[in-house]
């Protein structure tokens, strides 16, 4: 078999990856501080109408428009907000104050700066509109609409909406918890002398920074030591205790290569091998009942197939509503003269250049090198067997972006 035959294309991959993740049994109720970045498992509706009452949108005067005929009007009363206003007299004006409420009988705000006031009362030579500076009643949210539909994450935005509506605590999906192991028998961990033909242990560490980033859970099950029997037993461990595997290495074909066949012995192995650049040799499967993705163990491989292929399938098991997002395409500042039978996905950033964005490209794309996913902040998006020539769009996907 050659190196690219029989390769999964990720479009194809992910079709049939992510139907088999559902969202996780056990919703929780968490107060709005505690809820940053959790899904919410069901619909929240709007109590009451937001804001509550006609407010001023400024610092002035409420008024009758059709009462500055006979100006000047004098000041009848004064509505400080988080005071309940008295009708506004008839031909009179109200001094009033940004969110304050608006007094019965007044149609429009006039701003301080467009009026003058003295003994007998306010004028000006506006001639507002009716509504004029007042925020009305329901105008951010109807009372029995839904504000945030079941599949929401909250962002800062969303836990500022539900106390807005006076919601303190809301129902949210339980963590998922994703269990993580590395193997080899290279690895030592980070903070030990580093013996020769070792190297420290990479993967661990970007996989639990990915996973808190994602609002999961980690088991942790550590250095898994390149044996069957080691394999066999983490592997196990990690099935009873979590919802999702993920692990890093020993996926490809080389003897020294457990993961797949302890998988394969413990569940079964769905997909392997993907038209993916990093990325190709990474499996998907189950041991037992809980899903798996054996990640190939190249430090970049494992940042771009967790990006793509896990980041999409955790956040379905968080019950996480689709995304649609729209993915800017901007011109590359890099070429591609040979064409490739697996999607790649270049480390790259965005720079401004004769007065636009372009894509600019790491010159060293080696799957074992991290320090370009360090100068990059996103991923371009080279498509199956396609050159590229400077200044042919591309989709690139930020790190935020993929997270999100
Ligand atoms: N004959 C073939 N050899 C390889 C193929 C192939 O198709 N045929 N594919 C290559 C590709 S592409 C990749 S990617 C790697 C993936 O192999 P594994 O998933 O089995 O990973 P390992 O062999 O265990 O490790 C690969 C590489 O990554 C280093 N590594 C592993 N874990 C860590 C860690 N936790 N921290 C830091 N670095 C880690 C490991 O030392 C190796 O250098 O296979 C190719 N070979
Ligand atoms: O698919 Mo491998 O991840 O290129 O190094």
């Amino acid at each position: 078999m050659g190196p690219t035959d029989g390769l999964t294309s990720l479009d194809d991959a992910l079709a049939r990856l992510l139907p088999q993740a559902g969202p996780v049994a056990g919703t929780e109720t968490r107060p709005l501080r505690q809820a940053l970045g959790r899904i919410l498992a069901s619909d929240q509706t709007v109590p009451a109408d937001v804001p509550p009452a006609d407010n001023s949108a400024v610092d002035g005067y409420a008024v009758r428009v059709a009462d500055l005929a006979g100006q000047p009007l004098p000041v009848s009363q004064r509505i400080p907000a988080g005071v309940a206003p008295e009708p506004l007299t008839p031909g009179t004006a109200a001094r009033i104050f940004t969110g304050a409420s608006v007094p019965d009988g007044a149609d429009a705000v006039l701003m301080q700066e467009n009026v003058s006031v003295d003994d007998a009362g306010l004028q000006t030579a506006q001639q507002p509109e009716i509504g004029q500076n007042i925020r009305p009643r329901g105008q951010d949210l109807k009372a029995g609409s839904v504000a945030l539909p079941a599949g929401t994450r909250l962002r800062p935005q969303e836990l500022g909406l539900l106390a807005s509506l006076g919601i303190a605590e809301v129902p949210v999906y339980r963590p998922v918890r994703v269990a993580i192991l590395t193997t080899g028998d290279e690895l030592v961990p980070p903070g030990e002398p580093l013996p020769p033909g070792k190297i420290y242990n990479t993967n661990r560490f970007t996989l639990d920074a990915l996973l808190q980033q994602m609002h999961c859970d980690v088991v942790d099950l550590g250095d898994v030591a390149d044996t069957r029997e080691a394999t066999t037993e983490a592997l196990k461990q990690a099935s009873r205790e979590a919802d999702l595997i993920l692990s890093s290495g020993g996926v490809s074909v080389g003897e020294e290569d457990h993961v797949r066949a302890a998988m394969e012995a413990l569940g079964d192995v769905a997909l392997w091998r993907l038209a993916l650049k990093p990325g190709k040799p990474l499996a998907f499967g189950h041991v037992g009942d809980t899903p798996m993705l054996g990640l190939p163990g190249n430090p970049a491989a494992v940042l771009v197939t967790f990006l793509v292929v896990a980041a999409p399938f955790i956040r379905r098991l968080q019950g996480a509503a689709d995304r649609h997002p729209a993915y800017p395409h901007l011109p590359a500042d890099f070429t591609v003269h040979r064409p490739s039978p697996r999607r790649e996905f270049v480390r790259a950033r965005r720079v401004l250049r004769e007065g636009r964005a372009w894509i600019e490209a790491h010159p060293n794309q080696s799957s074992g090198m991290l320090s370009s996913a360090c100068w990059a902040e996103g991923l371009a998006v080279v498509p199956e067997d396609t050159m590229v020539n400077r200044g042919d769009p591309l989709t690139f996907l930020s790190f935020t972006d993929l997270l999100g």
